[in-house]
């Protein structure tokens, strides 16, 4: 990520910086293309996000995600009753499948519980008014998707049934994409086959994978606060698509929020806690947020993701690679990836934090 270039205002004096982000194709690294891969491998290291150009993934994956937008808008049209049908907190102890809203809980403070699919607005801490976040979500699992395991009758709206093949479509695009990518971060980090990042990322077997579909609320200037709190990701990478600006990160040069621009044809890629656990920190976790443009309001915005996550069982503990070094934690703290998901999850519904949460929230 290399010195910013900026972006319009709003008339304004304000002119935000434009995070520099470097696009690695997955044509070429489908390919075994061995710079492309290199490439890849150097950008994970230090910026922990990239674009990936999906153009040339099997199938037309662009057609896609279009059918996933159209999919998000119907979902979050629905109305608020029918959404609180599928209420995350009370339909998946884990929290991959529901609807998770903020307009209730500023109302009467209330938390609604444990573990949501949708999730209203302010369901997690934030800073908009009230601490709240300023965004819905609906997560799907993929196990679901993909009919597997116990997700594989999962709850749902009826309109995600019409949009079941284009969500097949996808979770099976990129875990395409997924595959080339861990595959060649593996051959980079001379890692032997057993220890191969693939192997605890396996499509055709149960994981907490999920697709989630976000929509943030138009805020007024005054509400100044991000609609979505600084974080990383608890998983191992994340595939995120948007036609709108928002999605800022701590520029790995500037150290200061710069703005991500979205392109199109391309997901936005940032690395998550899991791979850098599992690399004792080499792969850099991104840290991002969702804030509007300085000096500008909150506008209506659509995004979703595809995160991808290591499977429940996988100790998250530093693999052996010459270029990883050991140590990080004593053998006794090693926790699996489906504990660290419980830690980071309660650390996201959290009222108040304080000073020994950091790591957990914003970058392991
Ligand atoms: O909506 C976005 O651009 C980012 C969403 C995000 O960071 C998340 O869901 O973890
Ligand atoms: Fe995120």
């Amino acid at each position: 990520m290399s010195a910013a270039k900026t972006i319009a205002g709003d008339g304004e004096d304000v002119e935000p910086s434009v995070a520099q982000l470097e696009t690695i194709s997955f044509e070429a690294l489908r390919s075994g293309n061995t710079a492309e891969t290199a490439k890849l491998f150097d950008v994970c290291c230090r910026d922990g996000i990239f674009y990936l150009d999906m153009l040339g993934s099997e199938p037309n994956v662009l057609q896609t995600v279009e059918d996933i937008y159209e999919l998000e808008n119907k979902m979050f049209d629905l109305p608020e009753d029918e959404l609180m049908l599928y209420d995350i907190d009370k339909l998946s102890l884990r929290k991959l499948n529901g609807f998770a809203t903020l307009i209730s809980l500023l109302r009467d403070g209330s938390r609604l519980s444990k573990d949501p699919r949708y999730k209203p607005i302010g369901r997690n801490h934030g800073e908009l008014a009230g601490n709240k976040d300023g965004f819905q979500s609906y997560a799907l699992p993929k196990d679901g998707i993909m009919k597997l395991g116990r997700e594989a009758d999962f709850k749902r709206p009826q309109v995600v049934d019409t949009y079941m093949p284009s969500l097949h479509r996808f979770a099976r695009a990129i875990s395409a994409a997924a595959s080339a990518i861990l595959l060649a971060l593996s051959s980079n980090l001379m890692l032997q086959s057993n220890e191969n990042l693939n192997n605890v990322h396996r499509t055709h077997l149960p994981s907490p994978d999920l697709v989630r579909l976000l929509k943030y609320h138009a805020q007024p200037p005054s509400e100044s606060g991000s609609s979505h709190v600084p974080h990383t990701d608890l998983g191992s990478m994340t595939f995120l698509f948007t036609k709108q600006h928002g999605l800022q990160v701590i520029g790995s040069e500037s150290q200061e929020w710069e703005y991500v621009q979205p392109r199109a044809g391309c997901a936005t890629v940032n690395i998550g806690d899991s791979l850098s656990l599992l690399t004792n920190k080499l792969l850099r976790s991104c840290r991002h947020r969702v804030s509007a443009l300085p000096g500008q309001a909150m506008n209506e915005r659509y995004s979703f993701a595809y995160f991808l996550r290591a499977e429940d069982e996988t100790l998250m503990r530093a693999v052996k690679s010459p270029l990883v070094s050991e140590g990080g934690r004593d053998e006794e703290e090693v926790f699996t990836s489906g504990e660290w998901m419980k830690m980071k999850y309660a650390m996201l519904r959290k009222d108040t934090w304080n000073q020994n949460d950091n790591w957990i929230l914003t970058g392991a």
